[in-house]
């Protein structure tokens, strides 16, 4: 890999087209971070927030303590202003770029490069593993950001974590109730970070962004990068909002349709036995009261995730 130093304390190597590493040579740090952006290329917020870290860093305004990996993830999409080439990348990770079943194609080529990148990151060391993986919703949402907490049925999410996104100006925490082929699910499940995909606000073109909305996030990224200890954050409940994920509206049919506007936010709720969808005639209810929608799209191909439903849920266990 192309590499360089700056100023005899920070390597800096390019992996490939958007993947950089920082790592610091005078410390001995404690974490591997990795920061993705432009997943999906016409999310620009994050993909200018990282970037104004990595002017940081190479200004040398930010020193770094921690090894530190920045992945714009699809390139040719950033270019194109698009969500996507030929297919999702955030459906393609923890193997399934790999089915045999479908051809191949960039997309594809890439998560699998990608999930090589995070894994050669990862296993370099012991060290506490992190990922934050930074979208924007294509919607308005009723908590303007907000972070997707993969399924990890066999260990409680960290107040810890939910307290530094907190803080971070992240306002509710959604936990996936199945596992996924997205992102941070593979991180989570195949290194055991502590991964997270977090939304910070809505899709906006390149310049169109107010950054201003994302200081908190920004600054807490910097404590993080810096400093030696994870950033001591107190968790505080009355200060943000925990969902579960009671299902996954499947798109099973062509002439899948919402019955609500695009103008509708993420997280509205519905009363129980409220029209939600509609395919093949067949009716898709609210089953329950305070039931919301997150994420509803229904330009996706047929047998993916349409929407998520959630339920506002504070007894979820925490660690
Ligand atoms: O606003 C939308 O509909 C999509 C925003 C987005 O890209 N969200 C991620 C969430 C991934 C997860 O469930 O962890 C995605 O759909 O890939
Ligand atoms: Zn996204």
């Amino acid at each position: 890999a192309e590499q360089a130093v700056i100023a005899g304390h920070t390597r800096v190597e390019l992996w490939d087209s958007g993947v950089l590493v920082f790592t610091p040579l005078h410390t001995e740090a404690t974490r591997d971070i990795v920061l993705s952006s432009g997943i999906h290329g016409n999310e620009t917020a994050p993909i200018e927030l990282c970037n104004q870290l990595i002017q940081a860093i190479v200004s040398q305004n930010l020193l770094l303590q921690q090894r530190v990996m920045f992945i714009f993830g699809n390139p040719p999409t950033i270019n194109n202003h698009t969500r996507f080439v030929s297919e999702n990348l955030n459906r393609l990770f923890n193997g399934e770029h790999a089915n045999p079943h479908v051809a191949s194609n960039g997309e594809r080529l890439r998560a699998a490069r990608l999930e090589a990148y995070v894994e050669r990151f990862f296993m370099a060391a012991d060290r506490q593993r992190l990922h934050y993986d930074l979208h924007t919703a294509i919607r308005a949402s009723r908590h303007e950001r907000f972070a997707v907490c993969p399924y990890r049925p066999d260990k409680p999410h960290l107040k810890q974590q939910l307290a530094f996104l907190n803080a971070a100006g992240v306002e509710a925490f959604l936990m996936h109730h199945e596992p996924t082929t997205t992102f941070s699910y593979a991180s989570s499940t195949k290194y055991q970070a502590e991964a997270f995909t977090v939304e910070l606000g809505k899709v906006m073109p390149f310049g169109q962004n107010d950054l201003t909305k994302l200081a908190a996030m920004r600054q807490m990224l910097v404590v993080l990068l810096s400093e030696r200890e994870f950033p001591r954050v107190t968790y505080q409940p009355d200060k943000l909002v925990l969902y579960r994920v009671c299902r996954s509206l499947n798109k099973h049919y062509a002439d899948f349709a919402f019955n609500f506007s695009n103008e509708l936010p993420n997280f509205t709720q519905f009363a129980k036995g409220e029209l939600l969808a509609q395919e093949q005639g067949i009716a898709i209810t609210a089953a329950q009261d305070g039931e919301a929608i997150v994420f509803p799209n229904a330009q996706i191909p047929v047998g993916q995730r349409a929407a998520l439903c959630v339920v506002a849920d504070p007894a979820i266990p925490l660690a």
